[in-house]
């Protein structure tokens, strides 16, 4: 089993997880906050009270899980390519690649990666929601003191269960939506790059950045109903279960709700992914 996509994976992982934190934190409040008036409302009102570093709030522990993470991804993305297709990265160069592959070697990493995600993206929405300011001695500590004080405090308070709160949704927003980001990867970039070559550093961005922009649009309704159901469940339980989310949710704020956070997620979708793209395929090639 190839193993340089993993460590090529997390690599890429870390660089599109720091150029994007800023920008989820505040998409996370706006998606689970009935607080801010819009984004520059968010964004004005986090600097104000948490300076920067609110906005950097709850990055270091994905830098060493969900970073992790993205090498699940690409790691299976590449081998379950290599098992449907029975072509090595080398070879699929040379011969037009089979997209029905390539979206259900997509697929499979994203529902795999789903599930290793699932407890460190609930810590991490958890942390970002946090709007306390910086603990200063007078005022009430947040709730959780840090990654590792959340993960105890959630085992404590709702079980070992209790980490794995928004899974399904999870893997529902990332199966088939990681399915589409690689085709749309594999799709552009074949487009762009002319026969027989390798694809070009602006071609990894410009099709990394779209490959991002896709499956992030796809996947906001899913991501709206994750967040929601990640933040279930602190004080007293609001949602008897998925569905039972999506409806009170559409109820109560109109089906408008579903695409909160789209903008946003749009926005950090280009350069993240452009970013995630653009390092992996170099780290490849210098590692292989
Ligand atoms: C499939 N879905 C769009 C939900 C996620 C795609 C993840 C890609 C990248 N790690 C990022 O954070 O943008």
């Amino acid at each position: 089993m190839p193993v340089e996509e993993f460590v090529a994976g997390w690599i890429s992982g870390i660089a599109g997880l720091m150029l994007g934190h800023p920008i989820d934190t505040v998409k996370v409040r706006l998606q689970t906050q009935n607080t801010y008036r819009g984004i520059m409302d968010c964004v004005i009102k986090t600097y104000r009270r948490e300076s920067v570093l609110g906005f950097f709030k709850g990055m270091s522990f994905p830098i060493g899980s969900v970073a992790m993470v993205n090498s699940v991804l690409f790691g299976t993305y590449s081998n379950s390519l290599l098992l449907l297709s029975s072509t090595s990265p080398q070879e699929r160069k040379a011969q037009p690649l089979n997209y029905g592959y390539v979206f259900v070697a997509g697929s499979i990493a994203g529902f795999v990666q789903a599930y290793c995600l699932a407890p460190f993206d609930l810590i991490k929405v958890r942390l970002q929601n946090q709007t306390e300011p910086r603990t200063r001695p007078g005022v009430a500590p947040p709730q959780y003191r840090g990654p590792l004080h959340c993960a105890r405090s959630i085992i404590q308070e709702e079980g070992p269960r209790g980490l794995f709160r928004g899974a399904w949704a999870l893997v529902l927003r990332d199966t088939p939506t990681l399915g589409l980001y690689f085709l749309t990867y594999e799709g552009l970039s074949r487009w762009l790059t002319s026969d027989s070559k390798e694809p070009g550093s602006a071609t990894m961005l410009v099709a990394g950045g779209f490959a991002g922009i896709m499956s992030w649009t796809i996947a906001t309704p899913m991501d709206v109903v994750k967040s929601r159901m990640q933040m279930d469940g602190l004080k007293r339980r609001k949602y008897r279960g998925l569905l039972d989310c999506v409806i009170s949710s559409a109820r109560q704020e109109g089906p408008g709700v579903f695409f909160r956070g789209l903008t946003l997620n749009s926005a950090r979708a280009f350069p993240v992914n452009a970013v995630t793209f653009f390092s992996y395929e170099h780290l490849l090639r210098f590692l292989s």
